[in-house]
């Protein structure tokens, strides 16, 4: 009787659990593959017990459109974690918000200050400038031959500073920082290492997102992020800049509706942008870059598409995007294959609800192994092979769920794809890559709580290519 073996037959089966621990001592990392392991065992819904919380998990396509169709108002509540308490503003940013008025208020107001159409064409020569950057540093050595050239931390410089300066007007990443900011930057860099050395070493203990971890080390981290953040505020609010950024807009608000516009709120909002916009758009375009230089072929049709499309005397913008279908199937493939949130983010059901027959008690926690679902032999031919040719079948694009599903699916899908296809863009536009040796990139996954990383760096070999379009800059 120490051993729970039964669960009610109208429940989803699932492993054997533990008093008082559950399932915990199986959560073996990476995640979303041994959640893959027992749904092989247990079926394409399955359940299993943290602590004494339930936990549905879901690794079927049709499930997933059942829970976020038919019961997406249901569904759209997350699970209250300690990280949503100290880092996500005691639950009222948007990401750890409960479902209702606020999370609405607070969708709206991203939707309109930060991806309208309007704001991101305004943000448009940032996320320029940040590129035009990212491409002169691997010209540096690359401009008569080629020159290896480490590309991670490029690129998460590239999405750290974009999302930086759109939302307090202000870089924080690389050498050529202005000297008055160099202090305030490399603080903001020891938060966002320890957040992100925290996130890693989270899962390794089989936790994740889910809320069993240190209360100490995620109250530390989310005061640190507090302090900081807060700073920018007040410094634009003392007139000390005026960037017409994000924090800008949202500091007039607070003039108007100082009762909604309150600091903790613009906090919020800011950390949302930060935590969801940034490492997740980095880590695809850097799983992309890895599976262009296996795939030679690959890349030589992307470069021969933006030469047909675009040509040799001007460089590819954000408006030729929807011209390049080849590239923006490109990005589709990476996410298919490597989704920057494997296990997307868990969900809550807010009320009873029957799933596939079973009864899901209220507050049981949803996980959608979206990476499970990406690999589904029944969904996708070949579904480990790297193809984006893929995509040029219609429909084939709904079925990806790298951004979740339904109405609380993530809302900055656009200005990401955005990001992503103009940094290929140009990257296969105006570089020759091949690796480093004969041998293939590694693509073996690394641990991370909130984005899957690559586990090792990508290093590759670059050199500028001989185009008009490039002369006088770099
Ligand atoms: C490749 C890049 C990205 C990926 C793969 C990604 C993926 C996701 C996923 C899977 C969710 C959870 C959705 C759900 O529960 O169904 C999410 C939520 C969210 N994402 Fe993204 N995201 C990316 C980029 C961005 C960007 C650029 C922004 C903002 C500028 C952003 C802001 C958010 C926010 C605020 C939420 C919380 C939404 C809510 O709870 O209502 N994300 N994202």
């Amino acid at each position: 009787f120490l051993f729970q073996t039964r669960r009610s037959k109208s429940f989803p089966p699932g492993p054997t659990y533990l008093p008082v621990i559950g399932n915990l001592h199986q959560l073996i990392q990476p995640l979303h593959c041994t959640f893959y392991g027992l749904s092989q065992k247990y079926g394409q819904i399955f359940s299993l017990v943290f602590g004494s919380h339930l936990v549905v998990v879901v690794s079927s396509l049709s499930i997933v459109q059942e829970c976020f169709t038919k019961n997406d108002i249901i569904l759209s509540q997350r699970p209250k974690l300690l990280i949503g308490k100290y880092i996500g503003y005691n639950y009222t940013a948007v990401g750890f918000s409960p479902y209702g008025d606020h999370w609405r208020n607070l969708r709206r107001i991203i939707s309109l200050e930060v991806l309208s159409s309007h704001r991101l064409n305004s943000s448009l020569e940032i996320r320029r400038d940040e590129i035009m950057r990212l491409m002169q540093k691997l010209a540096k050595d690359s401009c008569k031959d080629f020159a290896k050239v480490e590309l991670k931390s490029k690129i998460l410089e590239l999405t750290f500073n974009t999302m930086m300066r759109i939302l307090t007007g202000k870089r924080y990443f690389g050498e050529d920082l202005d000297a008055s900011e160099v202090e305030e930057a490399k603080q903001f860099r020891e938060i966002i290492k320890e957040l992100v050395v925290f996130s890693e070493f989270i899962p390794s203990v089989g936790l994740g997102w889910f809320g069993f971890v240190s209360e100490k080390s995620i109250k530390r981290i989310g005061l640190s992020l507090d302090v900081f953040i807060q700073g920018r505020i007040d410094e634009h609010r003392d007139g000390k800049k005026n960037t017409n950024c994000m924090i800008d807009h949202l500091l007039t608000q607070q003039q108007s509706q100082p009762q909604y516009y309150t600091d903790q709120i613009i906090k919020g909002l800011i950390l949302d942008l930060l935590i969801g916009g940034t490492d997740t758009s980095g880590t695809t375009l850097e799983w992309a870059m890895s599976n262009l230089l296996n795939h030679p072929e690959i890349l030589k049709k992307a470069r021969k598409e933006l030469d047909i499309h675009i040509g040799q005397d001007r460089l590819v913008d954000e408006s030729d995007i929807s011209k390049l279908p080849y590239l923006q199937n490109i990005v589709h493939e990476t996410l298919r294959l490597h989704p920057a949130l494997p296990l997307l983010v868990p969900r809550s059901f807010s009320e009873d609800c029957i799933i596939r027959g079973y009864k899901i008690p209220q507050n049981t926690t949803l996980i959608v192994n979206a990476w499970a679902i990406h690999r589904d032999p029944n969904l996708w031919t070949d579904p480990l092979l790297f193809k984006p040719e893929r995509f040029e079948k219609e429909g084939e694009v709904n079925k990806l769920l790298s951004f979740g599903s339904g109405r609380r699916a993530c809302p900055g899908a656009n200005m990401a794809q955005r990001t992503i296809s103009l940094t290929l863009g140009l990257l296969i536009q105006c570089f020759e890559w091949k690796r480093l040796e004969e041998e293939l990139i590694d693509m073996t996954e690394g641990n991370g709580m909130i984005v899957v990383p690559k586990k090792f760096p990508l290093e590759g070999m670059c050199r500028v290519r001989q185009l008009s379009a490039i002369k006088n800059i770099f």
